[in-house]
């Protein structure tokens, strides 16, 4: 069997997450490593491979400050690692596919001009996503390009769930609620399968918890719902943007308050959050290490909403077998898991408080109805069976 090699980039809204894959029988992990802490005065870049650490140092803030810059250091590390190994195929996490994309593709030019024209929904992503691509092409002109979207394990919403109360033309012109974190979704899933091929049969909710965060619902192992909607903005509140608003709110600003459309943009995606309200940081570890009121206030907030959202998920999927918690968040933030399932009892939640502490795989006591699971979520390795899959099938979705 031929034994091939797949890079994957991952540009989240603070951090390039990047992995190198074997793949002879399906994709094997040999390095991966990630500049975290974009738009900070920290970023931060590590690198590791089974056996070694191949890099770990602070970056210059006035050189590494945006993803692009961080994206010219991710393509060099990845080239050092490569070495003389053919890379076969890169694969991208995109995060909008809007009506067009529901499946992995091979990315041709036009396909990026279409993409492009997403850029406004999800500005905080897209256009690095994209960035991505080609800067990958122009470091391993030889290799397929494969483009893996968000919001295309969310398609399968039944209609009340993918629509908002707007005239029916908009719907169809694509005005519908997609929902992201699809890729964290779908490894969630499989590795559910693997560690309680019980749990993954029923109604799952999985909360990834990032510097963006979303909440699924998911049945037989299909997305039912989602707290994000057309933009990444919706539903919970994140890092540094709003999560669920009135949309009262921005023609407030627009027509009394004078904003530009700009200004408004700017506001909710970069300045609002936990950033926004602790005035202090969009980072859950500087929240908690902080003793201000504000940045208290910000994680009650930021509990708050995600209890209502996981209150809601199980009346859409009537009733709960399994709760996920994963993401940047999710996994280490055992304070948060704590007060999310506290005041979930009445649910059938009953958490073990050690294990939720330890952080372990099953956090939920012996005699809880509703399982718990913190998973570590693996998107590198979602986008890298994509891609194999991809290039065993010679391109050709
Ligand atoms: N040990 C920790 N305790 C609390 N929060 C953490 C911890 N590690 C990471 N985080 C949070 O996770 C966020 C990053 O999540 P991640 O899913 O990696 O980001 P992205 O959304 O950019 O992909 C950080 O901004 C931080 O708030
Ligand atoms: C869609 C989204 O918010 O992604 P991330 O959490 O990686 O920023
Ligand atoms: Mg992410």
């Amino acid at each position: 069997m031929t034994m091939r090699h797949i890079l994957t980039l991952n540009a989240g809204s603070s951090s390039i997450k990047f992995a190198l894959f074997e793949d002879a029988a399906g994709p094997v992990e040999i390095l991966r490593g990630q500049v975290e802490g974009l738009g900070t005065a920290t970023p931060h870049l590590e690198a590791r491979s089974s056996s070694r650490i191949l890099a770990d140092e602070r970056l210059d803030p006035e050189r590494a400050t945006d993803h692009e810059a961080a994206l010219t250091v991710v393509i060099d590390v990845l080239q050092r690692a490569a070495g003389r190994a053919t890379v076969d195929a890169i694969g991208h996490r995109i995060v909008h596919g809007g009506l067009a994309f529901t499946r992995p593709i091979v990315v041709a030019d036009e396909d990026l001009t279409r993409l492009e024209a997403l850029n406004p929904l999800a500005p905080l992503h897209q256009p690095h996503n994209l960035s991505g691509v080609r800067a990958a092409h122009r470091a391993f002109p030889g290799a397929l390009q494969v483009a893996c979207f968000d919001t295309a394990f969310h398609r399968s919403h039944p209609w009340v769930n993918d629509t908002y109360a707007l005239p029916r033309e908009l719907y169809e012109q694509g005005v519908r609620r997609y929902g992201f974190h699809g890729l964290s979704y779908e490894y969630v899933i499989s590795r559910l399968q693997e560690i309680a091929p019980q749990a993954e049969k029923g109604r799952v909710v999985v909360m990834h918890l990032g510097n963006g965060a979303s909440m699924c619902a998911i049945r037989d192992g299909r997305s039912i719902g989602s707290s994000m909607g057309f933009t990444a903005l919706d539903g919970l509140p994140m890092g540094t943007r709003c999560g669920q608003l009135d949309p009262g709110v921005v023609l407030y600003l627009l027509q009394e308050k004078r904003m530009t459309a700009a200004a408004v943009t700017d506001l909710l995606y970069n300045h609002s959050g936990l950033k926004g309200l602790s005035g202090l940081s969009q980072d859950m570890r500087e929240l908690e290490a902080a003793d201000t009121p504000e940045a208290r206030q910000a994680v009650d907030y930021f509990v708050d909403r995600i209890r209502r959202e996981l209150g809601a998920m199980a009346a859409v999927l009537s009733g709960v077998d399994a709760i996920v918690f994963c993401g940047g968040i999710g996994e280490h933030a055992w304070r948060v898991r704590e007060r999310v399932c506290r005041d979930f009892e009445w649910l059938g939640i009953a958490l073990d408080a050690r294990r939720n502490r330890a952080s372990e795989t099953v956090i939920s006591s012996e005699g809880s109805d509703i399982s718990v699971f913190v998973i570590n979520t693996n998107e590198e390795l979602m986008i890298a069976r994509h891609t194999a899959q991809l290039l065993a099938a010679g391109g050709k979705t």
